[in-house]
């Protein structure tokens, strides 16, 4: 469920007027995601997807469409987010943060093949070095000050086991030199769901979106390959499929060459990845927002992939 805030069609004609993309054609509530309101909207000039924006600051969002406006323009597949008449991104309806971005093509690919992995790698690649030249700055808004202050909060509820584990994750997090590490404008939710393919000309599979940017913030750019990796390269028991893993990191690499100083933290980052999509969906597991139905998933899952990322770790391309 992706609508908690519903729109009625004449309050959304009306606040297209501020808007140069034409008359409202048709209005369809998206039944994906978890954070936010989304609507596919159709007008007389083009296809478009609102958000109302549920939880996130007001103050923090500018770095996320500003960021998206970003990208595209660098010929990325990212949704350019619509300017109104003020020339501003980001306006408001029914009491919320609202913005209109682009509605691009595809479907997300929930078993993805060697073809899928390299392609992703060399668009995350892409991604960095286009967001090289980011002018905005704001931290991971899940990185390593949320990690600690969360820590606190999820302990009580987790058994003798899983307290050992988070403590010993964190203090071993603790230790990684994290300074040593390019670093940049990151997605930092790349998972499956957020990538849209679409079909070539010649039946090969292509991106035709990259979504959901608003988890995005500077950080180590090999947390990003991690949480991607983690996501994008796992078998059904959490281990790594190297096959997917070489794929993808292989097209990065050949579009942005690791550091030797990543090399080193490989190893790190697979768990620092893992660490923090364990706590966060144990956190909204144990302490779901109120009045919200939230789609809650498996925190085991990366609790499970953490032990294993702590057992092995494959290494990076050279
Ligand atoms: N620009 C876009 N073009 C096409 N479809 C989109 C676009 N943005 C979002 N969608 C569709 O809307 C769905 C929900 O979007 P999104 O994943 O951003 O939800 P969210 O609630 O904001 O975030 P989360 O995934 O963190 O819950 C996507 O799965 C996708 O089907
Ligand atoms: N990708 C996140 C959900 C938030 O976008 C997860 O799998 O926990």
């Amino acid at each position: 469920m992706s609508v908690f805030t519903p729109v009625p069609e004449s309050v959304l004609a009306d606040w297209l007027k501020d808007y140069a993309i034409g008359r409202l054609v048709e209005l369809e509530g998206i039944s994906a995601g978890v954070q936010n309101s989304n609507f596919f909207v159709t007008t007389t000039l083009g296809r478009y997807v609102l958000t109302l924006f549920e939880g996130i600051p007001r103050a923090e969002l500018p770095y996320y469409l500003h960021l998206m406006a970003h990208l595209s323009r660098h010929g990325l597949p990212v949704p350019g987010p619509i300017a109104n008449r003020h020339n501003e991104y980001l306006g408001t309806l029914q009491e919320r943060p609202a913005a209109l971005v682009v509605r691009l093509s595809g479907r997300s690919e929930m078993s993805p093949g060697l073809a899928h992995c390299g392609r992703v790698g060399a668009m995350l690649a892409g991604l960095h070095l286009a967001g090289q030249s980011y002018g905005r700055r704001q931290e991971n808004p899940r990185g390593a000050a949320w990690r600690a202050a969360t820590a606190q909060v999820l302990r009580p509820f987790l058994s003798a086991d899983e307290q050992t584990l988070l403590d010993a994750e964190i203090a071993f997090q603790a230790t990684v030199d994290v300074a040593a590490l390019p670093a940049g404008a990151i997605h930092a939710d790349l998972f499956r769901d957020n990538v849209l393919w679409d079909t070539d000309a010649d039946g090969g599979v292509r991106i035709g979106g990259v979504i959901d940017f608003y988890f995005a913030g500077y950080d180590a750019l090999l947390f990003d390959v991690a949480v991607t990796v983690n996501d994008w390269c796992s078998t059904p028991d959490g281990g790594l499929d190297a096959e997917r893993a070489a794929a993808l990191l292989d097209a990065y690499h050949a579009e942005r060459p690791f550091t030797d100083a990543e090399r080193a933290a490989w190893p790190a980052m697979l768990r620092a990845a893992a660490l923090r999509f364990w706590m966060s969906r144990a956190a909204d597991f144990h302490l779901p927002r109120a009045g919200e139905m939230v789609l809650v998933k498996d925190p085991n899952e990366y609790r499970d992939i953490l032990r294993l990322r702590i057992a092995t770790a494959p290494p990076l391309p050279r």
